[in-house]
């Protein structure tokens, strides 16, 4: 939007400014402007066609062009020269609902399209979004109401001709669904925003492997199906041996190539059915979905393939993990004692020398 800032940077010397957000209702004049053109020139056909049945004189006439023809643009205008474009607009709201209001009288309460040019004013508050507008506009409405009618002296002749019924087609149906396309475009942001916000929730930035916290869904629910005898599982801990000095004597940006590919082997060599994540730092996490000497072969798998990797920016970088298993606990017993176990074999691995798997009973060295 070309309107300025809200605020102008006061002179001083030069700063690093804040990353600038979108100020939330900074697209309002335009997407007003739009309705507002819309709204308010349809209405000028149904409004034209009374005024000339009544044989209405120059006032009447000139009013209902300037509401309808002239003030779209004027109050896009005014709202794109404020130094505050929200406050600017929302004003233009309510002279809207004014002028929509002042307009039936000077019908001499036509019925039709009375109803709908007060329908249009007050549905056009409520698709702003701006909480409580609509109802804010009423009483506004309703003074310019009193006022046009004590000016026209509440002249009444409320029958709507088939003229002008035909004349309120287009108001009827374009506006309406224009502002229901507005509300579906709407809608469909919302859910993509949504949809997003759910797979940041859900996946580790870094690895594209499950976060923390959805993991440990589905780890409980994993512990819950093995505890009640449905499936059998087995939690497989894997930890980088010496990632502090990868990322000390190669940078961090090292660092995240090693943990990505690393995860790479991991979704590559565990078992279809297999939740994995990254619990934080080096330490990623799964569970498999096989009993414990099943998942002992893909524990191997998974360190023999860590072993193999090469980094062809720095071919002499080797990296390696160690592994711990463990069973699922006895009924009663939490992820939380699951994991603890898991993290005692790992532990029991590292003791043993690194980059190899350890379970409750025993550590498996690569034969080197
Ligand atoms: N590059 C990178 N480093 C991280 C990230 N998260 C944690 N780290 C680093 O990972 C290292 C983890 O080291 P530790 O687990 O303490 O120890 P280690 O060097 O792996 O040694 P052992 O586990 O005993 O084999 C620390 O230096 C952290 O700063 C990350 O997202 N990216």
């Amino acid at each position: 939007m070309s309107s300025p800032a809200p605020d102008a940077a006061p002179d001083g010397p030069a700063r690093v400014d804040a990353p600038r957000r979108a100020l939330p209702w900074q697209g309002l004049p335009r997407t007003v402007y739009l309705f507002r053109v819309l709204g308010m020139g349809l209405g000028l056909l149904p409004v034209s066609f009374v005024l000339r049945d009544l044989h209405a004189g120059w006032m009447p006439w000139a009013w209902s062009l300037f509401a309808c023809l002239l003030w779209p643009h004027l109050a896009f205008a005014l709202a794109r020269a404020s130094r505050d474009p929200f406050r600017a607009e929302r004003r233009n709201l309510y002279l809207d609902s004014i002028f929509a209001a002042s307009l039936v009288p000077l019908m001499q309460f036509n019925l039709l399209p009375s109803v709908l040019l007060l329908v249009v004013a007050t549905a056009d508050k409520i698709s702003t979004g701006i909480r409580g507008l609509w109802l804010r506009t009423l009483p506004a409405m309703a003074v310019a109401l009193l006022v046009a009618g004590a000016c026209t002296g509440f002249a009444w002749q409320p029958h709507t001709s088939m003229a002008v019924m035909l004349a309120s087609l287009p108001i009827l149906v374009i506006h309406t669904l224009a502002v229901a396309l507005n509300g579906y475009r709407l809608i469909r942001k919302v859910q993509k925003q949504n949809q997003r916000l759910d797979d940041l929730n859900r996946i580790d930035a870094l690895t594209g492997l499950q976060s923390r916290a959805h993991w440990q869904q589905q780890a409980e629910a994993a512990l819950h199906r093995s505890q009640q005898r449905t499936g059998a599982s087995t939690l497989l801990l894997v930890d980088v041996d010496r990632f502090k000095d990868i990322n000390d004597h190669h940078g961090h940006a090292v660092g995240d190539d090693v943990l990505r590919a690393i995860a790479d082997v991991v979704r590559r060599v565990a078992p279809a059915g297999s939740d994995a994540g990254r619990l934080g730092g080096d330490e990623y996490v799964v569970v498999l979905p096989t009993s414990l000497s099943l998942a002992e072969s893909t524990a191997e798998a998974i360190r023999a393939g860590v072993e193999g990797l090469r980094f062809p920016r720095l071919p002499s970088l080797r990296c390696s993990v160690s592994l711990g298993l463990a069973e699922p606990p006895a009924a009663g017993l939490t992820l939380r004692e699951w994991l603890e176990a898991a993290d005692r074999a790992l532990y029991r691995a590292k003791a043993a020398g690194r980059n190899c798997t350890a379970s409750r009973d025993a550590v498996r060295t690569p034969q080197r």
